[in-house]
């Protein structure tokens, strides 16, 4: 059928957020520039091919003009985003959406992406819980009868959006009875809901953008930037946008990235748990020297992490740009000792980005805000951000973030066991519509989970030997299944077991893990799961 079509369920007050203006803006950016889209998705698997075939990523000769040419920088902070020494993430259901602004960070990522099941009910009815967030009016009680509304008495966290990455569709919008992409859905029902109501009242919309991995990526979402506010009669420039450098490829255009998007642009953010993945993922077949051990081993400091967060904000710094540190996943926990030990680790890590020159950095969960802001301000003081620092002492080069074989740590049957039972119960809390979970006192996340699944795979497909001396072979790996599974079994009971999404949960999973072709992202087979 031409034109636009909605073909998910249209429920109550739907009709607030799939406006006229909206279908129209999303089928203008459709029409205009999902072919340079499935073409820079293209680009990325030719160049996986050309990795696999032995080239290398660098830093690329044809930009080096933007690289050397010191005269640019980036925006101003926009209103609501000059100090950002704490931000908070999470999905945008109702009652995480008031814990959220209420929580007392500076800003909160809404997330649509790493943290978010994109089911149709997430999609529109994150939109409203948005909008009613920015009214003012949102509420909610829950089936124990605790009411939650926003705080009057002081202010609110600064809301940025995060929407799905490019390789995402949305199959409930289609036109021309193609689906469309997920990332330009959530961009523009949010701008076309709630795009004036922020500039209204005094702040702006503002985003976070996902997983890319190049450049002309970034000058995509500049262009969609450039479409919408034109299309919807927003001076050009109000929107803003920090960027995730969380893929491997990204590294190496991160002043390319600022720089397609210098008008829009609000910094980058170093989001290490993609970057882990997408390491994994683009070395996935080149031997033993470029396989990470355990998940755990792989710290904020081993060589290759320390690299990419040092050029992060020197890159940011020389361009007026805030740079932002990444998520440590350690949640509270009920257990004294464990949370004791959760506290500490998240104290070193903010400390360490504050002392590294971030301007700021994120937090799981409201308990954790304190201890991020804290770390900060010991640095920062009443300054709103420390962007003044440049890090000209920073000298990172294209072989110190290839350095992969230089991270310590073994690969154990612990770690093995734990990806496979986090991968299964990762998936098994989104297929229900739950994108973010705690597991084992950790937030557990797409992004964690993709680094379960890849390094199942690629310690098969390397047959890795364990540290005990078991090789990982594919009757290893099953076995680790069905007895990760009778566990969690065991653990939450039978009934519960056979009432949710276990038996595709572990499907998925155990063709992720043992496909012979690698699968990109986990959430493309299981969103074709979804309704
Ligand atoms: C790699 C990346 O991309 S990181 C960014 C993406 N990931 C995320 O955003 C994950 C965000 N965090 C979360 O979703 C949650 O913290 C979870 C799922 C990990 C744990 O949540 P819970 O199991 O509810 O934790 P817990 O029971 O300790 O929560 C206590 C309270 O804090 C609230 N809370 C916890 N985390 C958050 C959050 N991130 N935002 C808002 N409220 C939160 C809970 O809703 C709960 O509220 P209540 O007491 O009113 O019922
Ligand atoms: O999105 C953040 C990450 O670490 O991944
Ligand atoms: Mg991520």
């Amino acid at each position: 059928m031409s034109g636009i079509q909605v073909t998910g369920p249209l429920h109550d007050r739907y009709d607030e957020v799939l406006t006229p203006t909206a279908l129209d803006l999303i089928e203008r950016l459709h029409r205009e520039l999902n072919p340079r889209r499935l073409e820079l998705l293209q680009r990325r698997a030719e160049r996986t091919a050309a990795l696999a075939a032995g080239a290398d990523l660098d830093f690329l000769a044809e930009t080096e003009p933007v690289r050397d040419d010191g005269s640019w920088q980036v925006a101003p902070p926009a209103p609501g985003l000059e100090d950002r020494r704490v931000e908070i993430t999470g999905p945008t259901d109702r009652k995480m959406t008031i814990n959220a602004l209420n929580s007392g960070a500076k800003v909160w990522l809404a997330d649509q992406e790493d943290a978010n099941t994109p089911l149709w009910e997430n999609v529109v009815g994150g939109q409203l819980n948005l909008s009613d967030a920015i009214d003012g009016t949102i509420e909610f009680t829950s089936p124990e009868g605790k009411h939650y509304a926003l705080r009057t008495e002081q202010p609110l966290a600064t809301i940025v959006v995060r929407p799905r990455g490019w390789h995402l569709p949305e199959k409930h919008i289609t036109v021309d009875d193609e689906p469309t992409s997920g990332g330009l859905v959530d961009f523009a029902l949010y701008l076309a809901t709630s795009g004036q109501k922020q500039i209204d009242r005094g702040q702006g919309p503002y985003f976070y953008l996902a997983k890319m991995e190049s450049h002309l990526e970034a000058r995509l979402w500049n262009d969609a930037f450039v479409l919408a506010q034109e299309a919807l009669g927003i001076p050009r420039g109000t929107i803003r946008a920090t960027v995730l450098i969380e893929t491997f490829p990204a590294a190496f255009e991160m002043e390319e990235i600022l720089y397609e998007l210098r008008e829009h642009s609000a910094g980058l953010n170093a989001g290490r748990w993609d970057y882990m993945f997408s390491v994994i993922k683009n070395y996935r077949t080149r031997g033993a020297d470029y396989v990470l051990p355990d998940r755990n081993s792989v710290t904020m400091t081993v060589p290759f992490m320390r690299a990419y967060t040092e050029l992060l904000v020197r890159t940011c710094h020389q361009r007026g740009a805030h740079a932002i540190g990444g998520m440590a996943a350690f949640i509270p926990s009920r257990d004294p000792e464990v949370n004791e030990a959760a506290f500490a680790k998240v104290r070193d890590d903010k400390t360490r980005e504050a002392g590294d020159g971030f301007d700021g950095s994120w937090v799981a969960h409201p308990g954790m805000v304190e201890v991020c802001r804290e770390a900060f301000t010991a640095v920062l003081g009443d300054r709103p951000n420390q962007i003044d620092r440049t890090r000209d002492d920073v000298q990172v080069s294209a072989e110190d973030l290839r350095d992969i074989a230089s991270t310590p740590g073994e690969v154990t049957e612990a770690g093995l066991r734990s990806n496979v039972s986090v991968g299964i119960q990762y998936l098994a809390a989104w297929l229900g519509g739950t994108g973010a979970v705690g597991i084992n006192n950790l937030m557990e996340d797409a992004a964690t989970a993709e680094i379960s699944r890849s390094q199942v795979w690629q310690w098969l497909h390397t047959k890795v030997e364990l540290s005990d001396g078991q090789q990982v072979t594919r009757e290893l790996v099953e076995r680790v299944i069905d007895e990760e599974c009778a566990a969690i079994e065991q653990k939450i009971g039978t009934h519960a077991f056979a009432g949710g999404h276990w038996a595709e949960a572990r499907a998925t999973f155990t063709e992720l893990a043992l496909a012979d072709h690698y699968i990109d992202f986990l959430t493309l087979p299981a969103y074709e799961q979804m309704p």
